[in-house]
This record gives structure tokens, sequence and C-alpha cells, in this order.
């Protein structure tokens, strides 16, 4: 099989959460080319984290056909993520670990122990990751930081060179210096191995550099998706943080307009697979 002209592919997804509410995404549609670097922005409750677990392969949603990555559906077809070729990297280990309080992990377990237990890696990647996010390997894991055990958990993310790389707010725990290092890294990656990177996050600190693509979505909707050189709002000086502040801001306020207008609350979007034994919810989808 030859390059494909299409890293991810997404052709009318509808899913919801549950089956009383209308659906997060209804008839959504998303197309992310090989060897680009896709910020993905949007308010919080937007939807970002839902869609990139859906990317993932973690919630069936549709057919075969509907959620496309490498060319093969996200969700059937698991060698995707068995044999490396896709790889989520989310906050699952900070929010287990993080809501456990005192219990962060349960066993005394090293860093060397984490990283050196994930089979079948190639050394020398090994020990550039583990250079460059600063890995000290004695660390304890129920000893660390909060930034000391993300660290650990994103070296063992990137283990295996992955084709596409879903990145929903790793580097929050990050300093300075690592977040930057990480970002370098992942360019490299897609510039020398081809690899294509979605990235969902709130810090926009030297992204407009960095990143290729832009997808904007707005309560499950997607409002923007372009290259990032073809946004005039970067030409005309601003930084992205500036831009997408703006957009967000005038979101807030349609919504306020509408509230003020119509005090009913209105359900967001109707759709005709509404009474459809089909439709995606909490009943239809299976989690991973
Ligand atoms: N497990 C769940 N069950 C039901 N509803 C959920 C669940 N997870 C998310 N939602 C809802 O889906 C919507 C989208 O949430 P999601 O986490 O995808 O947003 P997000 O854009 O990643 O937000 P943030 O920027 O805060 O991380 C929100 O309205 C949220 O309340």
């Amino acid at each position: 099989m030859g390059e494909e002209s299409h890293s991810i592919q997404v052709s009318g997804m509808q899913f919801s959460y549950d089956a009383i509410r209308s659906p997060l995404f209804f008839d959504f549609n998303l197309d992310i080319s090989p060897r680009s670097r896709c910020l993905l922005v949007g308010a919080n409750g937007s939807g970002k984290t839902t869609l990139l677990r859906i990317l993932a392969g973690k919630h069936m949603v549709g057919g075969r056909d509907v959620v496309r990555v490498l060319n093969c559906s996200a969700f059937h077809d698991t060698s995707l993520v068995c044999n490396g070729d896709l790889a989520y990297l989310g906050e699952s280990w900070s929010k287990t670990v993080g809501s456990a309080g005192e219990l962060p992990l349960q066993g005394d377990f090293s860093a060397e122990h984490m990283i050196f237990g994930v089979e079948g890696v190639d050394p020398v990647r090994r020990d550039k990751l583990i250079e460059l996010l600063d890995i000290d390997l004695r660390w304890r894991m129920h000893k660390v930081s909060d930034g000391q055990r993300r660290r650990v958990q994103i070296c063992m993310g990137l283990l295996h060179p992955y084709k596409v790389l879903l990145l929903d707010e790793v580097t929050v725990d990050l300093d300075v210096v690592a977040r930057m290092d990480l970002l370098e890294f992942f360019k490299e990656e897609c510039e020398q191995r081809g690899a294509t990177i979605v990235y969902a996050t709130h810090i926009f600190d030297g992204l407009e550099t960095w990143a290729t693509d832009l997808v904007y979505v707005q309560d499950g909707v997607l409002n923007k998706s372009q290259k990032l050189s073809d946004l005039n709002e970067l030409k005309n000086n601003l930084n992205l943080l500036s831009v997408v502040e703006s957009w967000l801001r005038s979101e807030t306020k349609i919504e306020k307009k509408k509230t003020q207008v119509n005090s009913t609350p209105q359900p967001k979007k109707s759709s005709p697979f509404d009474s459809s034994p089909f439709r995606s919810s909490r009943h239809m989808a299976y989690y991973r």
C-alpha cells in the first residue's frame, strides 16, 4: 500500500454519550493529511478529548468507513494500536493517578522498570527519549512529582515509532524546557519519519511556528480546519493565543445573546437519527 492521501478521515460521524441528549457530534467530517502537525483547539467541553478518543479507537462510532486512520477503521482494526502505528497519549495516568491522592501508583516501581518493561523497543530510540525527557531511571514512581511522572508516561507512550500520534494536553505538567524539547522532537518525527500528529491543547506558546494545521471545534461542530499559514489573523501580527482567545470570546457572546432572547432551553441539534436504533449512544458505544 502506498502513502495514504489522508492520515485521518472522518465522514458523517455521529456520536452521543447519552441517548437522551442530542449528539455531541452530528454529521462531523474531518480530513488530516500525512505529516501534518495539527492543533486541535476549542473551549472546554467542545469535544476535543472525545474526538481524540474516537480517533484512537476507544469508542465505536458507526460503521467501518466513518472513522478511518491510516486507511483502517480506528475502532475495528485493532492492529493499528497493537502494531504501534496509532498512539494516543491522554490524561489517563494523571487522572487516575491524581484522583487517587496519596496512592499515585500502587507498587513501588522505578522509572527504569516501567520504561524497560515495554517490549520490542529500539534501544537507540529509548535512550534518546530518556535523555530528551531528562528521566532519572532511579526515580521511584510513587514518590516523583507530577511532571516527573508525566515524563515517564510520555516516554513510554513514544517508545514505538507511531505513524499517527494523538496528544491530549500532555504537556501541562512539563516545565518550559521539557515542553519545548518535546515539541521539537515531534516536529522531527513528522519531518523525518512522516508521522502525523494531532495535538489538543490550551497552551499556545511556541505553537505558531510548530503547527502546520489547525482544527477548531465549537460545541461538537467543526468551525475551522485549515493550514496555519492561511490563517489571516496570524498574518496581522497576532499570536495564536490572541487569535484563539478572540474566537472563544465571540463564542461566549453568541451563547449569552441566545440566553437573553430565549430563556427556554432548546435542544442543541436535532437529528434524523434521534429515534433510530442505529444512532451512536452510550448504549451502543463500546468503550476500550
Ligand atoms: N464520559 C462522559 N459521559 C457523558 N458526557 C461526557 C463524557 N465525557 C465528556 N462528556 C461531555 O462531552 C462534551 C465534550 O467533552 P470533552 O471532554 O470532549 O471536551 P474537551 O473539548 O476535551 O474539553 P476540555 O477543554 O475541558 O478538555 C462535554 O459537554 C462533556 O460534558
